[in-house]
């Protein structure tokens, strides 16, 4: 088998490249231990939206930054932060502070900021120290960690306030805040723990207002935090087209588990994928599709404990997996605009939900420049209590993916501009496949059919118009479905295997895991180790029938022009050549003169063409 494409393959930055009047990071006078923190992180450059914050910044001017998802916002106010917090501990070191306050919405993005200000401050020793408060321990714990007055403190507002409520955390001497995915706070729920804060901070401290949109919300937080700030409206390069190759297929519900075995079983997309899905159960029916194949996959979804889904945002960027497969339900699960009883349904069951409104609001939502009025949706759903802090996918930093696959097409144009923003990030090149399902097709096939997808069309052409806007074309993309027809069997082998038990079993084997891995059950299991044991046997049960024949790909299924017979080399081909495999078995097959198309493969029977009874009850 071919060798992927990892991290390390993926073309390295070029952040700013081709833009010559911008400062490198030398010139931006950092202090030397973040700029050794920088060349460890092997940035060369600063991105766009760092050259242009960085240098007023540290004028102490307020900022309001408007700049794609992955373009390097978070570096652009830690950094300076950090600059200011060394320069008053040289100037006086016996000063003890909490000076940098970030709010952001979720506990994912607060622990990801957590180790993004670890990784600049890792050669400042003790001067700089940082807290997250998302993070799970006791009030005890926290109120020590608190009272020792660390720089910098990362948080979602609530935590924030309940902090500053029972007098844990002071914000007397704050100098620097930041509100990081700020078009997003809000609708989180936040309204009343912004309000509060905005009370309990000080005047005239330096703000920084960071987001992907420039919503109404950013300006509700600009004028309730801000002092006349600079307001950077940044339009990358590649956010002009190049960053990210969009295409789509359309195609029939059963033919989006068709061409994903054909994409990943001939390597048409190399490289970290993520695979985006409707429902959390669709998460798994992917995954075990994938397995039958012997493809490997995470999942990640919302009913996944916080850790868990940290955990696994790791060890994808880590290159444990190079597929994950992710329910975006927090982005793509709309309330229908016309049913008002199901958005109240909604609004009970699924409060931890992100609101989308429809897709127009959400087209005007994203309009900026102050031509259009954002037209709010009637009613903003709040998330209470533990639902606020559920994750989402929008702002995780998943680390050099070279696509995003759409198996199935978010509901909005908004929740489809985020999902491929976890692509081509950074300066990087990036690929978005989106599968769309014609209304005709719709239904049809109903083991594998999912409502989400009962517009893709209506969608598709908002998406194609809010991306023409953007300058950015979403060009078709063509299988050649005759050959790919001749995977099919083999694909419907596989989704007979999947089934609806199942898929309930993975999802509930998954639980049944994370409560293995749990911390707080670790004493439990202590003192009661049958238990344990019986989880962890429950845990390693397969959830599908596997069939070992299916992981190869027999020589008489490859299109007589090898891969390139399924897809045309011009349109959305992520680099894809014979595998070395495959050339030593032909090169076997000449020197025994057998031709492709015959009953073996490298010498070995294939398993196929000797199936019987026998080996089926396997
Ligand atoms: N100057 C740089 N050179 C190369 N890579 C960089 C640079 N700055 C940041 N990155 C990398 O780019 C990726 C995206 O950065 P970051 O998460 O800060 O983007 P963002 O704009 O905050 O995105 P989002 O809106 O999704 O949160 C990260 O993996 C980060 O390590």
């Amino acid at each position: 088998m071919k060798r992927k494409l990892d991290a390390n393959d993926v073309p390295s930055p070029e952040p700013n490249a081709g833009d010559d009047n911008e400062p490198d990071f030398e010139a931006l006078n950092l202090d030397p231990r973040l700029c050794q923190a920088l060349i460890k992180e092997k940035f060369t450059k600063p991105t766009l939206v760092q050259a242009k914050a960085i240098p007023l910044a540290l004028e102490g001017k307020d900022i309001l930054a408007r700049a794609k998802t992955g373009s390097g916002k978070t570096a652009a106010y830690v950094l300076p932060i950090l600059q200011s917090i060394l320069q008053k501990k040289s100037a006086d070191p016996s000063v003890k502070a909490t000076t940098g306050l970030i709010l952001v919405p979720t506990r994912e993005l607060a622990e990801q900021v957590q180790k993004v200000v670890a990784s600049y401050t890792s050669f400042c020793g003790k001067d700089v120290r940082s807290v997250n408060l998302t993070q799970k321990v006791s009030d005890a714990v926290q109120r020590s960690i608190l009272a020792d007055f660390p720089d910098v403190v990362v948080s979602t507002p609530s935590r924030v306030l309940s902090n500053v409520n029972n007098s844990a955390l002071s914000l007397d001497k704050l100098s620097h805040l930041v509100i990081d995915e700020a078009d997003l706070v809000l609708s989180y729920g936040y309204d009343d723990d912004i309000n509060t804060l905005s009370k309990a901070i000080p005047r005239g401290v330096q703000t920084f207002l960071m987001s992907a949109t420039l919503t109404s919300e950013v300006d509700t937080l600009k004028s309730l935090f801000c002092r006349n700030p600079v307001i950077l409206k940044l339009e990358d390069k590649e956010e002009k087209g190049g960053g990210v190759s969009q295409f789509v297929v359309k195609c029939a519900e059963d033919e989006k588990f068709l061409l994903t075995y054909v994409i990943f079983k001939l390597q048409l997309i190399k490289g970290k994928v993520i695979i985006f899905v409707g429902d959390v159960d669709r998460c798994y029916r992917v995954k075990l599709f994938l397995e039958q194949f012997g493809l490997k996959s995470c999942v990640l979804n919302s009913e996944l404990p916080i850790n868990s889904r940290l955990h696994v945002v790791q060890e994808f960027n880590k290159g444990v997996y190079d597929v994950i497969i992710a329910a975006d339900d927090q982005e793509v699960l709309g309330a229908p605009k016309s049913s008002k009883k199901s958005q109240e349904v909604d609004e009970e069951e699924a409060g931890e939900k992100e609101e989308i409104g429809s897709s127009e609001d959400e087209d005007d939502v994203e309009d900026e420049g102050g031509k259009k009025k954002a037209s709010r949706p009637e009613k903003r759903r709040k998330m209470t209590g533990k639902k606020k802090d559920y994750g989402i996918s929008r702002g995780i930093d998943f680390q050099n993916v070279a696509c995003v696959l759409n198996f199935d097409l978010p509901t909005t144009s908004k929740s489809y501009t985020h999902r491929i923003g976890r692509t081509g990030r950074a300066g990087k090149a990036g690929m978005a496949l989106s599968f769309v399902i014609p209304a005709d097709q719709y239904g049809k096939h109903r083991p594998t059919s999912v409502p989400s997808t009962k517009n893709d069309e209506k969608v598709l052409s908002k998406i194609v118009k809010r991306q023409t806007k953007l300058g950015h074309e979403v060009k078709p993309y063509h299988f050649e479905m005759q050959q790919v027809d001749a995977f099919r069997y083999r694909m419907t082998d596989a989704l007979r295997a999947v089934t609806r038990l199942a898929v309930q079993e993975a999802r509930a084997r998954e639980i049944r895991q994370e409560l293995v891995k749990s911390e707080k059950l670790k004493r439990h299991f202590e003192e009661n180790p049958d238990e344990l044991r019986q989880l962890r046997h429950d845990g390693e049960l397969r959830a599908a029938r596997v069939q070992p024949h299916l992981k190869h790909v027999p020589d008489y299924l490859m299109p007589s022009k090898g891969r390139k017979g399924i897809s045309k080399e011009d349109v959305g081909y992520v680099g894809f050549s014979k595998t070395k495999e495959n050339r030593i078995r032909n090169a076997r097959d000449r020197n025994r003169g057998r031709g492709k198309g015959k009953k073996t493969v490298g010498g070995r029977s294939d398993p196929l063409k000797t199936f019987n009874r026998g080996q089926s009850k396997k």
